[in-house]
């Protein structure tokens, strides 16, 4: 099975613009890459980080197995054209009568454990996927060669009505782990509440000064500096 991790390198996590600087950013999002390559390897698969920009995985200091199990192919199309190209069936595929089946594991993915990939990574339909809050398509597995993607809005809404129009069986894996993908500043507490010990996203957050912020209300992810909303 060939495991792509999307990865906008640019100019990533925009829609945290407003508590994180343009590094912080930067930096965040490549430490939940880090943690999202290293639950895959442990998942027992080879991720290809397909980036929107070169990256050089040494310099994330990866240990050395998942270093060397994981790699970066660069391809600058938007996220659908880009997921599309690689899924089975597609050109890029060899004429195989029974091609590998893809999936697709975002790279924000910051509480992603190798169970809960393992999960969605063994099922056994033609399209299986872990929905994010917000009808997103955080991870996704594809066997069907008909089937292709379509990012953004409610995709998985939309990834239901093409699996249905193909006549592909699909199957949602509900996992916390993996329909937790971190877009906003209200996902930020999650990293802190869930992440594990070894993980560098929360790692990184605290670092930046996050902390827990429990004093009133639905608990959030707050540094002193922050102004009150
Ligand atoms: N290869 C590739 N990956 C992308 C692209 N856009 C987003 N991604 C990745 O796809 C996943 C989901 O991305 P989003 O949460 O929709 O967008 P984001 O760029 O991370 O964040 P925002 O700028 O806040 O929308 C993340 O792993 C991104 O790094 C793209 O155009 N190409
Ligand atoms: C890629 C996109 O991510 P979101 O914008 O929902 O985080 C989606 O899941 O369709």
């Amino acid at each position: 099975m060939r495991v792509a991790v999307p990865f906008a390198a640019e100019t990533p996590k925009t829609r945290l613009e407003s508590v994180l600087t343009p590094a912080e950013r930067s930096t965040f999002a490549r430490a939940m890459l880090a943690d999202v390559l290293r639950a895959v390897v442990e998942a027992g698969h080879e991720p290809t980080v397909v980036s929107t920009a070169p990256l050089d995985l040494e310099t994330f200091a990866l240990p050395g197995e998942i270093a060397a199990a994981a790699s970066v192919t660069v391809d600058d199309r938007p996220l659908t054209e880009a997921v599309n190209a690689r899924l089975p069936g597609s050109d890029a595929e060899t004429a195989d009568d029974e091609p590998d089946p893809v999936a697709v594991v975002m790279a924000d993915l910051a509480l992603a454990t190798p169970d809960a990939l393992d999960r969605l990574l063994t099922s056994t339909a033609d399209v299986a996927i872990a929905p994010g809050r917000g009808s997103g398509t955080n991870a996704l597995l594809v066997r069907h060669p008909e089937f292709r993607v379509d990012y953004h809005g409610t995709s998985y809404l939309d990834h239901r009505e093409i699996a249905r129009e193909i006549g592909a069986d699909l199957e949602t894996v509900d996992s916390f782990r993996l329909g937790t993908d971190i877009d906003e500043p209200a996902d930020l507490v999650e990293v802190l509440v869930h992440g594990r010990e070894r993980d560098r996203a929360p790692a990184v957050l605290r670092d930046f000064g996050f902390d827990i912020d429990r004093l009133e209300g639905r608990v959030e992810a707050r540094r002193p500096n922050d102004s009150a909303d």
